[in-house]
């Protein structure tokens, strides 16, 4: 099937706070291009499997291999590099993700200095283009991101990580807290720029509908554990597990 390496091999990983509250034994691959959606009720420990896949969270068993080397091997700086390079983060709530106190266009601009990009003139053309790839007007490139509305704080969280054409990002519910009508075109963006960039994805929603959109691999979670995964259409039109089952009929009720 895949000739390449795996982008990121997880094996075994576990962290537990308590009995049930964590994750545990949980094992992938992906591949370079491909979206792996984490679904799962709230209190899964969703949230806590994607902080350690994204070297936040060091895990308590188990290994990360990304392109071959142990994550928790490397150095903390090592880590920290990779996040501000060939990595993205988007956090759910926009502001987490960016710096509240720097203009939207200092937001792209700086992870563009982090890969060592130092002309000023072209760090502010490319922000611009970016901006206007999100659907950010051209002319908010000195504003705050303060004065953005919810949509436009996120879509601008996701140009920061991409500007630097990462190779894996890393989001948690993207597109969550956000009204419906603004969801569906973050969605329809997310979508188109998963796909013209190529990017592996670790995506974590509670929504079946942005994981039947976004990933083509699901892996559903109960209590920190994993007990379905597979093709996205196959796991949501055809579960397998009891749990599975139910989250899929609850939607449909
Ligand atoms: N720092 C922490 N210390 C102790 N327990 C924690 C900590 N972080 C999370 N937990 C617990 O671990 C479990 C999993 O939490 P996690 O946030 O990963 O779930 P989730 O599936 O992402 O939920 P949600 O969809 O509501 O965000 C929960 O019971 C939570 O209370």
């Amino acid at each position: 099937m895949h000739s390449e390496q795996p982008l990121l091999a997880v094996s075994q990983l576990t962290h537990l706070y308590a009995p049930g509250k964590g994750f545990e034994a949980v094992s992938f691959d992906l591949y370079p291009g491909e979206v792996l959606g984490i679904v799962g009720e709230s209190g899964s420990g969703k949230t806590t499997l994607l902080r350690s896949l994204s070297a936040r969270l060091a895990p308590q068993q188990g290994q990360i291999c990304y392109r071959g080397q142990d994550l928790y091997q490397l150095s903390e700086s090592a880590r920290r590099r990779l996040l501000r390079t060939e990595w993205g983060v988007v956090h759910q709530h926009p502001l987490e993700g960016l710096r509240p106190q720097v203009t939207a266009g200092g937001n792209i601009g700086e992870r563009l200095m982090a890969v060592g990009q130092r002309h000023y003139g072209d760090i502010r053309q490319q922000a611009m283009r970016w901006l206007q790839d999100v659907e950010i007007p051209a002319s908010r490139i000195d504003d705050l991101p303060t004065t953005f509305s919810g949509g436009m704080q996120q879509r601008l969280q996701i140009a920061r990580n991409l500007v630097t054409q990462p190779t894996l990002v890393f989001m948690d519910e993207p597109t969550g807290g956000l009204d419906v009508s603004v969801q569906a075109r973050l969605l329809d963006l997310l979508r188109t720029l998963v796909r013209e960039l190529n990017l592996a994805v670790v995506i974590v929603t509670h929504d079946l509908g942005v994981a039947r959109l976004l990933a083509h691999r699901l892996l559903v979670m109960k209590e920190g554990r994993v007990v379905e995964s597979g093709l996205t259409d196959r796991v949501l039109d055809d579960p397998h597990h009891p749990y599975t089952q139910l989250l899929v009929s609850s939607v449909l009720s």
